[in-house]
């Protein structure tokens, strides 16, 4: 197999920066050290995290690593993290913005998201229903200012709360991280966006097999569809001598949206960004189009009682 790092094209953000058009899923813990080893000798440069996903320190340690042996410029780097949601105040900004520069050894990110707009208290994680969007939005405006951050972005919004940021606001934001897979398509979210200037990045790309296994590890017995499986899918793959992953994911790049796949596994890390050598074609697109099913898998349920629940009123599939 070739090893060479593969070319990725690039998208530039509302700031004038550009952002690679794909980039590295991290959540969890377990393996990431070889794993993101594995992602940046196969080319991945924009690497995406969160306070939540506890996984920081060590990929601080992997990045400082490949700076100081001269493999890798912090400049070459796409970093992003998340406020998390039980640091959802304005003065969680500053502390959690803080504490993830420190984990990753670096003075800035390049992107900094609100990971949710409802919030969850500090003590307990109980829900923390004064939650007020824009008092945090205008904290991570002055992490902006102060250079903490390169670049500000919302994860998990609905369009009536970006909406409000958007009015509300004094630097937009550059992005906006939500589920987007061929089972949840997201075409209203995503020509808001294109119309109002912010990258959309899209979390779980593959359908998130992850999420089967968090389930079954909690001991929830839910199978779900799997987009991977799917037999339109699978078709169009072995038209184009590619992956059913591969599809998809090149389904996003035509379409102008950033997938994130999270893989620990070499070979498939590598077969995710090898996708700049093929092209769907208008049949191809149709056919995905049409798969389009409202699916969400990440629901976030234990939110579901907050103000500022994002999904509120969906109907469920
Ligand atoms: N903002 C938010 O609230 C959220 C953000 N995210 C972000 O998005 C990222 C991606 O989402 P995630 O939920 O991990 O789901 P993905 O859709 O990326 O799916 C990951 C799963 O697919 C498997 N997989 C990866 N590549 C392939 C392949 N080529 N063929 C077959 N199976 C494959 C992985 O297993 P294996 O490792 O064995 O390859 C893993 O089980 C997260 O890691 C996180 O960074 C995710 C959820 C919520
Ligand atoms: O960002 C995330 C939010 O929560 C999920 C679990 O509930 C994670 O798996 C995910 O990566």
């Amino acid at each position: 197999a070739d090893t060479k790092p593969v070319n990725i094209s690039s998208l530039t953000l509302n700031t004038g920066k550009k952002i690679p058009s794909i980039g590295y899923g991290t959540s969890g813990v377990n393996g990431l050290e070889a794993a993101l080893n594995s992602a940046l000798e196969a080319g991945y440069r924009y690497i995406d995290t969160s306070t939540y996903y506890r996984n920081e320190k060590v990929m601080g340690n992997v990045i400082k690593k490949w700076i100081t042996e001269g493999k890798l410029r912090r400049e070459d780097l796409f970093l992003l993290t998340k406020l998390p949601f039980f640091g959802n105040r304005p003065e969680g900004v500053p502390k959690y913005l803080k504490q993830s520069l420190e984990n990753l050894q670096t003075d800035y990110v390049d992107l900094y998201l609100i990971h949710s707009p409802a919030g969850l208290k500090e003590n307990d994680g109980g829900l923390d229903s004064t939650t007020d969007i824009v008092a945090i939005w205008k904290e991570m405006e002055k992490q902006m200012d102060a250079g903490l951050t390169k670049a500000i972005g919302l994860s998990n919004f609905n369009k009536t709360q970006i909406e409000r940021i958007l009015k509300n606001s004094r630097i937009k934001p550059s992005s906006l991280q939500v589920e987007l897979h061929a089972y949840l398509q997201q075409n209203e979210l995503v020509d808001f966006c294109k119309e109002n200037n912010i990258l959309v990045t899209a979390y779980a790309p593959l359908g998130s097999r992850s999420m089967t296994a968090y389930n079954a590890n909690r001991g929830n017995n839910v199978t779900l569809p799997d987009v991977l499986e799917n037999p339109i899918v699978k078709r169009i793959a072995a038209k184009h001598s590619k992956t059913a992953a591969q599809v998809v994911l090149r389904f996003d790049i035509q379409r102008g949206v950033i997938p994130i796949p999270r893989s620990y596994n070499t070979e498939r890390i590598r077969q995710n960004i090898d996708i700049f050598d093929f092209e769907l074609d208008d049949k191809d697109i149709e056919e995905l189009k049409s798969l389009d099913a409202g699916i969400r898998f990440f629901k976030f349920s234990e939110m579901a009682k907050h103000p500022e629940y994002p999904f509120r009123g969906e109907v469920q599939k």
